[in-house]
């Protein structure tokens, strides 16, 4: 991944910013700040659990020590969006512009005022430390580490249909009128590029949006989005770009040998316009030789293996799959509730229904089967760490039904049954009712994966057996908790759970400024005295 070069395009006030712009320094030996970076030594400590042939268990703590090096400059960041247009993509973009402008607007309940709700990174806190009278002190989630405000960022993007953004906001019938009236103006300005369509990938009946559509040969497609990104990047004077597909979920593709299953086959299937190469993995491809981290925000495979082994031979970050917005996050969290409580869920039943165009084109059989299969995964964890309750390969029974409803539009209707076995022999049933507002839940996670991934590519670290800083590993596990089917670097553990996912990230942050993990003990309130 190129290294920013601050001075040659970000603002002064930008560049000028680092180490100066902190909200608090870490008062330790193991911390060190220079005008631009944080430097901290952190001490990783772990279990090591091993069993000999005869069954005995040990159980060894270990310790690596880990230097991270963050650099504390906010680039100039651009967002580009494939699906621009859509339900996602211009209610994100028109809730921006109205926070940027503090556009406030009325409804029957009187005025609103512009928020980011949703968003872990802009709208939730974490538990700093404590006081000197042992109480809790928590800062905003942002304030942990320098992160980019999304009020920043510079948007574009692309998509197969020609609307403008005022146009996509009003046929997205998500935002209340008054506020849409107000933005027309700007976001009619905002127009998106022509983008790939590949008639096969999604459904049929997108067919009448496909009006601002490439064509040419795949390889041309590929040189096209690169020209795009280079383009977006220079017209703006942007430090970063970010891509995020928030286009429609395509049906998966093949593996193939010697097509899709290394870098090199990849880019050769390409240039010779194989016809399994979708279009979202274009969109990767060129983002990844553009230097810019690529995000997945719907659960089809755009990652084929060639896809991972470019991303990590340019050492260029990659996420995904599929937002994780309601149904689904409320499922990570219910879950390993009932798992830990030593409650056996034996019947997991996940209905809805919904009306807008992601629904319309989820109504297809093969575009729906990307999405049950992200949306069916996410409980395998939580089931497969307790062997009293679940055999191996044991699982509770989990159906997932979306059916398109155009009455109730954006407002998906999520309906949820968890029959769960009880204390001798008894039976639990939850049953949920979740007005899960489609694009109002899913666009402050595309903030938080926007602005995580951002920060990601300014942290590097080394360990005592290294002899210089590195990147992570390609494939951002940290961004799990925004994510259905979080992708991890190969032979890896997948974690759903949300409160393990939250927390794994809260505490890498905190070890990039040298403070322990957060672990709630309050030993100091169980002590005698
Ligand atoms: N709560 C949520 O909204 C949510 C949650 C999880 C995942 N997702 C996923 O996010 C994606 C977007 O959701 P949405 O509600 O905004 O859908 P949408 O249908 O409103 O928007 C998708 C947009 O992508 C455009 N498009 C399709 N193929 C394209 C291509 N190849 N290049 C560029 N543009 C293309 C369409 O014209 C449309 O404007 C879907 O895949 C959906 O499954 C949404
Ligand atoms: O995130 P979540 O609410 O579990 O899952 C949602 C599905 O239930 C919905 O049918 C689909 O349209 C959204 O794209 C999203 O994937």
């Amino acid at each position: 991944m190129p290294p920013i070069n601050f001075s040659a395009t970000g603002s002064d006030d930008q560049v000028a910013a680092g180490t100066a712009s902190l909200k608090f320094k870490v008062n330790s030996d193991n911390v060190r700040y220079t005008d631009d970076h944080i430097l901290a030594e952190y001490t990783y400590q772990n279990t090591r659990v091993t069993q000999d042939a005869r069954g005995n268990v040990q159980v060894t703590p270990t310790d690596t020590v880990y230097h991270f090096k963050t650099d504390a400059r906010l680039p100039k960041v651009g967002l580009m969006m494939v699906g621009w247009g859509g339900n996602n993509g211009s209610t994100l973009t028109a809730s921006i512009v109205a926070n940027r402008r503090n556009v406030q607007w009325r409804t029957k309940e009187g005025v609103r005022t512009p928020n980011y709700y949703g968003s872990l990174v802009q709208a939730s806190t974490l538990k700093l430390g404590v006081d000197a009278q042992g109480q809790d002190v928590f800062i905003p989630f942002r304030d942990i580490l320098p992160m980019v405000h999304p009020n920043d960022l510079v948007l574009g993007g692309w998509d197969i249909n020609a609307a403008n953004l005022a146009e996509a906001m009003e046929r997205a019938q998500v935002l209340d009128y008054d506020l849409q009236r107000q933005l027309r103006d700007e976001l009619s300005a905002y127009k998106p590029l022509p983008s790939i369509y590949y008639p096969d990938f999604i459904a049929a009946n997108q067919s009448d949006r496909a009006n601002n559509v490439l064509a040419g040969t795949k390889a041309e497609n590929l040189a096209q989005i690169r020209a795009d990104i280079r383009e977006f990047r220079e017209k703006h004077a942007l430090d970063r770009v970010i891509v995020v597909w928030t286009a429609n979920t395509e049906r998966f593709a093949s593996i193939l040998p010697e097509v899709n299953d290394t870098a090199d086959h990849l880019l050769r299937a390409v240039e010779a316009g194989h016809e399994e190469i979708a279009p979202s993995t274009v969109f990767a491809i060129a983002s990844i030789l553009e230097g810019v981290p690529f995000i997945n925000g719907s659960p089809q495979n755009t990652f084929v293996p060639g896809v991972v082994e470019l991303a990590e031979r340019h050492r260029v970050y990659i996420g995904g799959d599929d937002f994780k917005s309601g149904q689904t996050k409320v499922k990570s969290v219910l879950v390993d509730f009932l798992v830990n409580a030593g409650i056996k869920p034996i019947g997991i039943t996940s209905y809805n229904h919904l009306g807008n165009n992601d629904g319309k084109n989820l109504s297809a059989p093969q575009q729906f089967r990307s999405k049950e299969i992200s949306k069916s995964n996410v409980v395998d964890d939580m089931v497969a760490a307790n062997s009293i309750l679940y055999r191996k390969n044991e699982h509770p029974d989990h159906v997932v039904v979306i059916k398109y409803v155009p009455a109730v539009g954006d407002s998906k209707r999520a309906l949820d049954e968890y029959v769960s076995e009880i204390f001798m022999g008894g039976r639990n049933t939850i049953s949920l009712y979740n007005t899960c507002e489609d694009s109002l839940l899913a666009s402050p996670l595309i903030i938080d994966l926007v602005v995580i991934t951002e920060l990601m590519t300014r942290i590097q670290y080394r360990t005592q057996d290294m002899d210089a800083y590195a990147p992570f590993h390609s494939v951002l596990s940290i961004l799990s908790y925004m994510l259905k089917a979080p992708m991890v670097p190969e032979g890896t553990p997948v974690v759903n759970a949300l409160s393990k996912q939250r927390t794994a990230m809260e505490n890498v942050f905190r070890a990039c400024i040298g403070l322990p993990p957060q672990n709630d003990m309050l030993l100091e309130h169980k002590a005698f005295h």
